[in-house]
């Protein structure tokens, strides 16, 4: 087993130091304390801290492993662990300190979902609260804990929890079997169309899709995808003709990632793309634009695939973003990056051929990538990110000549950020909407209406959704 690492975190309370000699701590479990710490404390990304605290503290594989899956499955669990808990304590869990929270969320996720015996999950929290909080915690978690294990399994606790709810409230089942808070599950069933009782086992598919870990994907810029494969160990993806699935690795060691002829990026991504190269055009063809192309993958796949003598312009509000895109360009001739904002256009009406509006959203469809997202999320998040997305979607189709194409794309799956907002620009005397799914004749279950929806549990990407619009006058 790997030493413990020392712990930065925040000072200790209750404990004198030199009393006592402090316990041998569990590096695997400790990390993973800090990571939920870092999350709720200070809205850190677990997907870019975990990383580095794993290099940092140097745990071995299998520590590292049994880390990942703690932080990221306690932090994809919470609302599901919260639920359990709050029949445990006497307070509500908010009035806890933090740390004692996270602590109980970390042991209670040890015996529901992976089944650690219960003397150790308890025993090493207890442990653990001691030394990050203080004697007088630990007691406080080693009783709920007790509690927790002798409630029996997840499957025990959901029966306690969610009643025998089946229709419309079997929703709340599955949220709480599925670690969903309940308006994402609803805003699924609604995406999915999955409203009749039919729908339900896609809907909970879609759902246990979010908690599986995604495989990397890797696009081939500027090679061929055979050679990336063949160099990367991956194998080619099933729809896009740049997509190399891997089936684990670092990619960053992958040659071609390094000297930046390919990159990581989802086959959903990648699809979302090659949506605007796949428009049909009446007319010139030679000015591109992608409005909100920050950090620069899309831009980075557009600038590989364009034909020649097209100019591509990327352009992002924020500086930094626009940053990233120049460093995603390189060299590439007939490109150009700007900073701007989508909403007051800088460039002349109607200047584009091609527009991308890659919005920003709630990021809902990449649910698998970031685990605690699901609970920092909101439905209040929504509509100001919708009249964010309906400005942007206005500048585009200014942006973009009559005979022109709009391919509006987000990184999620709920209807008021996508159908809702395209179809309110559908409305206009001077859009009419293009029918996505014939353009991607070899993606099975890619229609939503005219629209284009990918799903994990569907497609092995991100649920992006795609649709294509076209300036008629
Ligand atoms: C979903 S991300 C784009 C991802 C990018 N297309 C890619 O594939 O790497 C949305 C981007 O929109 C940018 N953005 C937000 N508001 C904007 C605005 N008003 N005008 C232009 N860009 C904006 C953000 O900075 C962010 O980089």
């Amino acid at each position: 087993m790997t030493p413990p690492p020392r712990r930065p975190g925040r000072p200790r309370q209750g404990h004198r130091a030199g009393r006592r000699p402090r316990p041998q701590l569990d590096g695997a479990r400790l990390t993973a304390y800090d990571v939920l710490d870092a999350v709720s404390s200070r809205a850190a990304y677990a997907n870019l801290l975990l990383p580095q605290l794993l290099r940092e503290r140097q745990l071995d594989q299998r520590d590292a492993a049994f880390t990942t899956q703690l932080a990221y499955g306690a932090l994809r669990a919470q609302g599901t662990l919260d639920e359990v808990l709050t029949g445990l304590v006497s307070r509500p869990l908010a009035e806890l300190d933090p740390r004692v929270l996270d602590l109980l969320r970390l042991g209670a996720y040890q015996l529901l979902d992976l089944r650690v015996p219960a003397h150790a999950a308890v025993d090493t929290t207890v442990d653990l609260t001691r030394a990050i909080v203080g004697t007088g915690a630990s007691g406080l978690v080693n009783a709920v804990l007790r509690k927790v294990a002798a409630g029996g399994d997840r499957v025990a606790w959901l029966d306690r929890l969610a009643g025998d709810a089946d229709g419309a409230d079997g929703d709340r089942r599955l949220a709480l079997a599925t670690d969903h808070p309940g308006w994402i599950v609803a805003a699924w069933r609604e995406a999915l169309d999955a409203g009749d009782p039919s729908g339900a086992p896609e809907l909970e598919a879609a759902l246990l899709a979010d908690d599986a870990a995604p495989e990397v994907h890797l696009v081939a810029r500027r090679l061929a995808r055979d050679r990336l494969a063949e160099e990367s160990g991956g194998t080619p993806g099933p729809w896009s003709p740049y997509a190399v699935r891997l089936a684990g690795g670092d990619p960053g060691k992958v040659p071609a990632v390094r000297e930046g002829t390919a990159a990581v990026q989802d086959e959903g991504s990648q699809l979302a793309a090659l949506l605007l190269t796949r428009a049909p055009l009446d007319g010139l063809d030679a000015a591109w634009l992608d409005m909100c192309a920050g950090p620069g993958g899309k831009a980075g796949l557009l600038a590989a695939v364009r034909p020649e003598g097209v100019r591509l312009t990327a352009a992002d509000r924020s500086p930094h973003r626009a940053e990233l895109v120049r460093a995603a360009l390189g060299d590439a001739a007939g490109t150009e990056v700007v900073v701007a904002d989508g909403r007051q256009p800088p460039w002349a009406p109607g200047s584009f051929d091609r527009v991308l509006l890659d919005a920003p959203c709630t990021g809902l469809g990449a649910l698998r990538r970031r685990p605690e997202v699901r609970w920092r999320r909101t439905p209040a998040d929504v509509p100001p990110l919708v009249e964010l997305q309906t400005a942007l979607l206005d500048g585009a189709l200014a942006s973009v000549r009559p005979g022109g194409v709009v391919a509006y794309v987000t990184c999620s799956p709920h209807t008021a950020e996508t159908v809702g907002v395209v179809e309110a620009a559908a409305a206009r005397d001077d859009v009419e909407v293009l029918p996505v799914a014939p353009l991607f004749p070899e993606v099975p279950g890619v229609a939503r209406g005219r629209y284009g929806q990918l799903w994990p549990h569907r497609h092995g990407t991100d649920a992006m959704f795609m649709a294509l619009l076209r300036r008629t006058s």
